[in-house]
């Protein structure tokens, strides 16, 4: 089996005698039933995703921040040069990003991975290379990835969640850089969602209306040429309803390239586009994906392999796991959305995923800011589940006893 087959193998579902135990736990204790909201929600979940109730104090946290550049940057989708990417991923290992900040808050190791930046970067403290290529192609007129690269990519995601857990972590949060981004983003939404480009396709850093405009024909065509839902101008373009939220667009849990490439992950229904042709979601992944989204999905099934639950950032992070849950639909179980971004289809994702977001704060800058704030908040709910009295401990009367 490959890394990837082993770590998809070894995703389990949340354990439903955790999830019972977690939740007549919180029924038990010094609190009106139900009094911490979503908060109860998470620290079940996690009882879930770990087998155990309580489950382990997801902490310390680390943050890996994967970096990559796009080929479709040359269709003008961002006002930004593409050379800002590698000179944020300095900025990062100089501590000076917003990341570094919100890390430093919560107690968070930062990891930088080069996975596709398109340019050479000299060793440093804090950088992991494990370049995949100098960015992809120009996913608006051919695939942007081979289907040896989505592997590797997701290798070196699966790669970086087993060392930072091997470290010491005990909770993981995803992290992306790459100029464009936002527009791969917004493919592979729509690919697996089935959703409308104009409907997912946001302003990223923050582009003009007619740059907008722009995009999404640039989404659309994306879809187009690569033979995926979405590129039509009207509703879902792809077949029977089938993700988990019963949207159009490809299946949680669809198969994967044909050609043996990836043998052991060809079980589950797969999707078919309006060509009836089954897309399986590497093949999306390379067709309309970066190289930090694919590094982020193995990432995030990594850190699901090992029972680590993982705090998914904002809109990258988003269609990322989309893929990982397409490849593996019971990663989800082990997710926790950080936060909701400011971009469309980040709503789209989390809606497909059955993700509630637990932060929402108009951020719209990736980076994993918006996981990174979001965990003081699952700690805090999974601390709950350890240090609060019962009502019998603590000898209050239970109204409901
Ligand atoms: C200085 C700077 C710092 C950033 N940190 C994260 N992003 C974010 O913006 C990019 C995606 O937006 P778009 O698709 O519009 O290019 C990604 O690099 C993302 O991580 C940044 C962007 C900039 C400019
Ligand atoms: O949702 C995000 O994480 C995001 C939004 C805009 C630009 N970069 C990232």
């Amino acid at each position: 089996m490959t890394i990837l087959e082993q770590t998809v193998a070894a995703i389990r579902p949340a354990d439903p005698a955790a999830l019972a135990a977690a939740r007549a736990h919180q029924d038990s204790l010094t609190k009106p039933r139900g009094a911490l909201g979503v908060l109860e929600e998470v620290a079940v979940r996690l009882a879930g995703a770990a087998a155990v109730s309580p489950p382990p104090l997801p902490a310390p946290a680390a943050l890996a921040i994967f970096a990559a550049d796009h080929g479709v940057h040359a269709q003008g989708v961002t006002p930004w040069p593409q050379e800002v990417t590698v000179q944020m991923v300095g900025n990062f290992l100089a501590g000076g990003a917003v990341a570094n900040a919100f890390a430093a808050q919560v107690g968070a190791s930062v990891t930088v991975v080069d996975v596709g930046v398109a340019a050479d970067l000299p060793p440093a403290p804090g950088l992991t290379v494990s370049k995949v290529a100098y960015g992809t192609a120009d996913l608006s007129v051919g695939p942007a990835m081979t289907a040896e690269q989505v592997v590797a990519a997701l290798e070196a995601g699966i790669a970086v969640a087993r060392e930072l857990v091997d470290q010491g972590a005990r909770c993981l949060v995803t992290g992306d850089m790459g100029i464009a981004n936002t527009t791969a983003s917004a493919a592979l939404i729509c690919a697996f969602t089935g959703k409308d480009a104009a409907a997912v396709t946001g302003r990223g850093t923050g582009v003009d209306d007619e740059t907008l405009a722009r995009k999404v024909e640039v989404v659309r065509q994306a879809l187009r040429v690569n033979g995926l839902p979405g590129g039509r101008e009207s509703g879902p373009a792809a077949g029977p309803a089938s993700g988990r939220e019963g949207a159009g667009g490809l299946p949680v849990g669809a198969g994967s390239f044909s050609g043996g490439l990836s043998g052991g992950l060809s079980e589950g229904t797969e999707g078919t586009p309006e060509d009836g042709r089954a897309v399986p979601p590497l093949e999306v992944l390379a067709a309309v994906g970066g190289l930090e989204h694919a590094a982020i999905a193995g990432f995030v099934l990594g850190g699901a392999a090992l029972g680590v639950p993982v705090i998914l950032d904002g809109v990258i992070a988003g269609s990322a796991a989309l893929a990982a849950a397409a490849l593996a639909p019971a990663v989800v179980d082990h997710c926790v959305a950080g936060h909701r971004s400011a971009e469309p289809g980040h709503a789209a994702a989390l809606d497909h995923l059955g993700l509630r977001p637990l932060v929402e704060l108009e951020l719209r800058l990736g980076e994993g800011s918006g996981g990174l704030l979001a965990h003081p908040l699952v700690c805090a709910a999974v601390r709950v589940m350890h240090e609060v009295a019962t009502f019998d401990s603590a000898g209050v009367t239970d109204k409901e006893a």
